[in-house]
């Protein structure tokens, strides 16, 4: 019954349809009482011998006209029930969908995208269904169930409606105690199906590396292994299940056999008539579905229970990003003061940055270099507030970035990671996601910027090529370009470059920047590279070791403090023009 309870703020709010849907089910039983009735006194009529032509038509005419009622009063339930249903489902789907947009890295670091997805499929299908079937298998167990036993009682005999419901409660013994069992296997089987669900996920995601890696044998069996795991689970459920209907199959039985023992003895003894014997079979008849009901509905609300606690647990995460309430709706301008303590991640014992100060007025550029893992990234993601437990204090345009609207702030900023998600649709999309009403001419204008324009233009669909999923049909190189106008295009005040031109070689990579500096005279940009050669440009370039900045200059400076800068860029040209001779 307790997800009858949680899901009471649905129910009072669609009291209006659910009414609807309980006055249709009355209807539905108070009229199904009437058609075994007239057969019994048909049957009483011809063993009397006094059924006439026209009393014969007035129960024909009688029986219509209830079945036509059913039709309408069925029509009026199934409409109202099965449409809440749909409207709860709506619900709770943009509910979800919307926690989903709003919640932090560590929430999205913490569940994987195939429990989510498990989450957002299996659950709820499972809470519409309490209230779908579960709303129905509840009124119609009580409802038709009850007025058929009443109709046995008032228009046949009490004593023989008694002897009939005797073995009844059985049902609610029964009931009571798979019920339990079937919450807690239930809950296991969604579990289950949630990591069936990330591993076929990430295996599909992950084929190429599977394949190149020659570990298809390996992950199938993997994959095997997790589907007999989830067929035990779910073995155990419909073992459970399946213990209802014999029970209830063995309930009935004993009803009829004591029925027929009982009515037959009270014929003979003339205290009901023959009619009568057969409309109160009849109605026990009618009680079949009633019964199942209340057996489907412990089954139905354990279900939903167990998936109900599930996606609420999900809801109940918090975002650890907090939107500032009546934060500022101005866009971010103007100079950026990064004055950070200290940053681990969350459940991360090891310091990620410590003691990372700098200040970029509008207009100029700033370069992060350092090794794999040093933290320019994490600057970065503090930046973009995807993490906002550190010490310290992060200004932008005079304002403490955490007092702007999320959705005032986040559109200023482009930021572009070495590998940008795309979405399976054309290339013109893609770089207009951000403002879909945009011309073509604008599209062109950014791909050109990010040298793409010719490239595409190559290309036999031009910019409605589909791209695939997240990309597949482009190179690196195209990807990163793509990802690049796509900031653009929204000439975003703060653009973030984090190692996005890794896979386009050195001289494409200086035109883009060169490009991109003369476009963005008054806007910031921070560049994040592994070749220093792409930050050398830089008003000041800061160089990043286990998290805190052990160098820091322009490019004239470094050189001459003789240190990894130094080191590295002579490295790095040195390479070059190997490669170069080679070639
Ligand atoms: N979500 C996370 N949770 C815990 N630790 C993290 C997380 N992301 C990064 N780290 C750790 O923080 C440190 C800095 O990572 P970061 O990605 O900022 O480095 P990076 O300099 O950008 O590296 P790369 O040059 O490889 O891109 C690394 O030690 C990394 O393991």
């Amino acid at each position: 019954m307790g997800i009858f309870l949680k899901l009471g703020w649905y129910f009072r709010r669609e009291w209006k349809l659910y009414l609807a849907g309980v006055l249709g089910l009355v209807f539905t039983a108070i009229i199904g009482i009437i058609p075994p009735r007239v057969i019994g006194n048909v049957v009483d009529g011809i063993n009397q011998h006094r059924l006439t032509a026209r009393s014969l038509a007035i129960y024909l005419g009688i029986l219509v006209a209830a079945a036509v009622g059913q039709y309408l009063s069925r029509y009026l339930w199934r409409n109202a029930i099965w449409g809440g249903a749909a409207g709860l489902e709506r619900t709770l789907r943009e509910r979800l969908f919307w926690h989903f947009m709003k919640m932090d890295a560590t929430f999205y670091q913490k569940y994987r995208t195939g429990d989510l997805m498990a989450h957002a499929t299996n659950d709820l299908t499972a809470i519409e269904r309490v209230a779908g079937g579960g709303i129905l298998q509840f009124a119609d167990s009580i409802i038709t169930g009850g007025t058929t036993l009443i109709a046995m009682m008032a228009l046949i005999d009490w004593r023989l409606t008694l002897i009939a419901v005797v073995p009844f409660p059985l049902l609610a013994v029964a009931s009571r105690y798979l019920g339990k069992k079937i919450h807690v296997a239930f809950r296991a089987s969604q579990a289950a199906f949630s990591r069936l669900n990330n591993k076929a996920q990430e295996s599909i995601s992950g084929i190429k590396v599977i394949k190149a890696l020659g570990q298809e044998k390996a992950d199938v069996a993997d994959f095997n292994d997790q589907i007999d795991e989830t067929i035990k689970i779910n073995r155990r459920v419909n073992f459970l299940d399946s213990l209802f209907d014999p029970a209830i199959t063995l309930i009935i039985a004993v009803s009829y056999a004591a029925t027929i023992i009982l009515g037959g003895l009270y014929v003979t003894h003339g205290i009901i008539t023959i009619g009568n014997l057969v409309s109160f079979v009849t109605y026990l008849g009618m009680m079949v579905w009633p019964m199942f009901a209340v057996g489907m509905l412990f089954n139905t609300m354990e279900r939903g229970n167990a998936s109900y606690d599930r996606v609420m647990e999900l809801l109940n995460q918090t975002s650890a990003i907090v939107d500032a309430k009546k934060g500022l709706t101005t866009r971010p301008h103007g100079d950026i003061d990064y004055q950070i303590k200290q940053f681990n991640y969350p459940n991360d014992a090891g310091t990620s940055l410590v003691d990372v100060h700098f200040q970029l007025h509008a207009g100029q550029t700033l370069g992060i270099v350092g090794r794999v893992g040093s933290g320019k990234s994490t600057i970065m993601r503090l930046l973009l507030r995807e993490f906002d437990q550190y010490q310290g204090q992060i200004r932008y345009g005079g304002h403490d970035i955490k007092q702007y609207a999320l959705d005032q702030y986040l559109p200023a900023i482009g930021y572009v990671p070495q590998d940008s998600f795309l979405f399976s649709n054309t290339i013109r999309e893609n770089i207009r996601f951000a403002d879909p009403h945009v011309s073509q001419a604008t599209v062109e204008a950014v791909a050109a910027k990010s040298d793409l324009a010719g490239q595409i233009a190559s290309m036999t669909d031009g910019y409605d090529t589909q791209v695939g999923e997240q990309g597949i049909s482009l190179s690196g190189g195209q990807r990163q370009r793509l990802a690049i106008a796509r900031a653009l295009l929204i000439d975003p005040e703060l653009l973030i470059l984090d190692d996005a031109l890794s896979a386009v070689d050195a001289e494409t990579e200086a035109e883009i920047l060169a490009n991109v500096k003369a476009e963005r005279a008054d806007k910031t940009t921070i560049i994040a590279a592994h070749r220093l050669s792409s930050v050398m440009n830089a008003d000041e370039i800061i160089v990043l070791d286990a998290g805190r900045v052990v160098e820091r200059g322009t490019h004239a400076d470094l050189m001459a403090q003789h240190g990894w800068y130094q080191a590295m860029f002579e490295r790095q040209q040195l390479e070059t023009k190997v490669k170069g001779a080679v070639h």
